[in-house]
């Protein structure tokens, strides 16, 4: 009988031996039997790059079969994946009628059935209905409140599966590129990458591309952010110097408001936001030729007492693939 932990320890111990090449070829010649806890250690190499160049069309295909041969988690993953068009067309029907089946025994997926039925969706999952009409808070920078984009059910939902999630943030090393610490950035921080990127939270990205006047492919990662008492996001522009494809505007959503501090405010332009719960703002970055727009600067003041928590998406000047 197949017994799959072995497989994995087995990989495992091969990569910590630096014997990747002799772990690729035993988990291809697994996934040449169909052994579906290959395919899924496979799925993860093909979707992260490690061991492997990146393919996440074939990292799909291999999630597929995993979940086919009984790897829960991989389902998740592929759902996920279809739902938002990762690795392959989107379907969100199809994402829908596997989230639908998995209900039965999966309560997370019964939740994000409920949260979606909750939406007024069309079948793309693009919202169905008009949304709120902005409040224009600045001109110079373009500064827009969208009141109640999220609904407080949304905001909680999101802030629920940020927690166990959540990691001292990170920021752009301005010139290596890498992701490092800094004192800029004070806030723990979760990031929905596209594995995690349920339906629920692939439909509020796309509420939040609807609002911009974007397409949903054009934003980062949404990322939940926490800012305890004394954490800030001090001045910073989101757009970073040297990127091709431009971070040409922020939205940020307030998921609370019982905290004091932590205003977003914006110096150069003396404004000073404090949202309610589900209220989005959103700003360019840009000047209408491309060059960053230095009034964008801003900041999240510290929180003197409570918790603040946001959720951001950077959003690209064109289709954004991490
Ligand atoms: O926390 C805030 O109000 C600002 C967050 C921010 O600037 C960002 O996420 O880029
Ligand atoms: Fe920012």
């Amino acid at each position: 009988m197949n017994n799959p932990a072995p497989l994995r320890q087995h990989v495992e111990s091969l990569v910590s031996q630096w014997k990747t090449e002799d772990a690729r070829t035993l988990l291809e010649q697994r996934v040449a039997q169909g052994d579906p806890e290959a395919c899924g250690v496979l799925a993860v190499w093909r979707c992260t790059g490690q061991h492997l160049p990146r393919d996440l069309d074939e990292a799909r295909r291999l999630f597929l079969r995993a979940a086919q041969g009984g790897d829960a988690h991989a389902g998740v993953i592929y759902t996920n994946f279809l739902a938002a068009g990762v690795g392959g067309a989107a379907d969100w029907a199809g994402a829908l009628d596997l989230l639908r089946r998995r209900s039965a025994i999966d309560p997370q997926a019964g939740q994000q059935l409920y949260l979606l039925g909750e939406m007024a969706l069309d079948d793309k999952g693009d919202p169905a209905e008009a949304l709120p009409e902005p409040r224009i808070i600045g001109t110079s920078p373009d500064v827009r409140l969208f009141p109640k984009l999220f609904s407080e059910t949304e905001c909680a939902y999101l802030a629920a599966q940020a927690m166990p999630l959540m990691q001292p943030a990170m920021v752009v090393h301005p010139t290596t590129g890498e992701q490092i610490r800094n004192p800029i950035r004070t806030s723990d921080q979760a990031i929905f990458t596209w594995p995690i990127e349920n339906p629920v939270i692939h439909a509020l990205n796309r509420r939040i591309a609807a609002a911009s006047g974007t397409k949903e492919d054009q934003g980062e990662a949404l990322q939940i952010l926490r800012y305890r008492p004394g954490q800030e996001y001090k001045k910073h522009l989101d757009a970073l110097a040297g990127l091709e494809n431009q971070r040409v505007m922020t939205m940020l959503v307030y998921l609370n408001a019982d905290y004091e501090g932590g205003e977003t405010v914006f110096p150069e332009a003396d404004l000073s936001v404090r949202g309610e719960t589900g209220d989005a703002l959103l700003f360019r970055n840009l000047l209408p030729g491309g060059e960053t727009d230095m009034r964008s600067i801003h900041a999240g003041l510290p929180v003197t007492t409570g918790v603040k928590l946001i959720a951001s998406r950077w959003i690209r000047q064109q289709r954004f693939i991490d």
